[in-house]
């Protein structure tokens, strides 16, 4: 298959370098446009190098964006300015948090596949043109609007490459999740300085559980199943389970770099305000880092 990934980052290059490795065709663009063929390096698991080589663009079979969230739309915006892409061609958001699917489904034609996925896959970016895979989860994926002609071909070409991916009927159920947690973990994290491991300790308690219920109740009334003693348990099994990890948004703050936390704790707070609802704590932990 041809496959188009908007965004050679860390994740881009990563299901790029899969793909490849299974046999289809990876062509890149960027901010700027196209990016001509070139030849990429993914750092395997095991430690070994795999090169592998992008194509130029040519007429792709399906769209993925992999930039970070707020560049989501702009790089959808650039992709259907330069590009004739045919409205039959799926287009893959493949990032963190949420909101940009609003804006994007509207420009998007309605009979245009738009796929929503979320990844547990780690990815670190070693150089232009090198990354590498630090760690191994699942993707989930499902159609939020337009055609299902290919639904089964999109779910096929992902497992036989990336591995462990699930369809789901309803997607927006797993990226709130994913969300939730995100919310929880990545402001905390990111405003004290502290690897995840370190929110598991007694002084985080009270401030999780607020949080955790602030977040489920607001994601209840978006018709989201999950239950505050649920969510805060999953909290503390990923802060577990990545304690020795630095999460994305102390990554960002560390180097300096914009957050994507407008399309976590900030989506929560959109919903919270559209249904009346009140949410002091995701509120107070943004200012916090926003102010810093
Ligand atoms: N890295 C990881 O392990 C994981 C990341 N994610 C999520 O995946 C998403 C991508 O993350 P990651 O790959 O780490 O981020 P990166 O910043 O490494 O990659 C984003 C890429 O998009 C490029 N870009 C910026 N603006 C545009 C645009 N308008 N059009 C096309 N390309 C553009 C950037 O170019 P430039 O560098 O020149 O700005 C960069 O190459 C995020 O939402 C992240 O939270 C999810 C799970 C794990
Ligand atoms: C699950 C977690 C918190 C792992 O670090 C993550 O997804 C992130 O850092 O963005």
């Amino acid at each position: 298959m041809n496959i188009l990934i908007s965004g050679a980052g860390a994740i881009g290059q990563l299901y790029g370098a899969l793909f490849a490795a299974a046999g289809h065709q990876v062509s890149f663009y960027g901010a700027n446009g196209p990016i001509a063929a070139a030849e990429y390096q993914l750092q395997q698991r095991d430690g070994t190098l795999l090169s592998w080589h992008s194509s130029d663009v040519q007429q792709p079979q399906i769209v993925i964006i992999c930039t970070k969230a707020y560049q989501a739309e702009s790089a959808v915006i650039t992709l259907l300015a330069q590009q004739q892409l045919s409205p039959q061609t799926p287009v893959i958001l493949l990032h963190n948090g949420l909101g940009p699917h609003e804006a994007i489904a509207a420009r998007l034609a309605a009979k245009t596949p738009l796929i929503l996925a979320s990844s547990r896959q780690g990815a670190l970016r070693m150089a232009s043109k090198q990354v590498k895979h630090t760690g191994l989860g699942a993707t989930d994926l499902g159609l939020l609007q337009g055609s299902s002609a290919m639904n089964e071909s999109i779910l096929a070409l992902f497992q036989q490459s990336i591995g462990d991916c699930h369809w789901h009927q309803q997607v927006l159920q797993p990226l709130w999740h994913k969300l939730l947690i995100n919310s929880v973990i990545n402001p905390l994290t990111a405003r004290d300085r502290v690897t995840n491991g370190e929110l598991c300790g007694h002084q985080y308690q009270t401030e999780l559980k607020q949080l955790c219920a602030e977040a489920c109740q607001i994601a209840q009334a978006c018709h989201i199943d999950i239950q505050p003693e649920t969510l805060f348990q999953q909290v503390l099994n990923v802060a577990a389970a990545t304690a020795s990890n630095r999460s994305s948004m102390l990554q960002d703050v560390t180097a300096g770099r914009m957050t994507e936390i407008d399309y976590i704790n900030g989506y929560l707070i959109k919903q919270a305000q559209r249904l009346g609802l009140a949410c002091p704590a995701h509120q107070a932990l943004v200012a916090q880092l926003t102010d810093s």
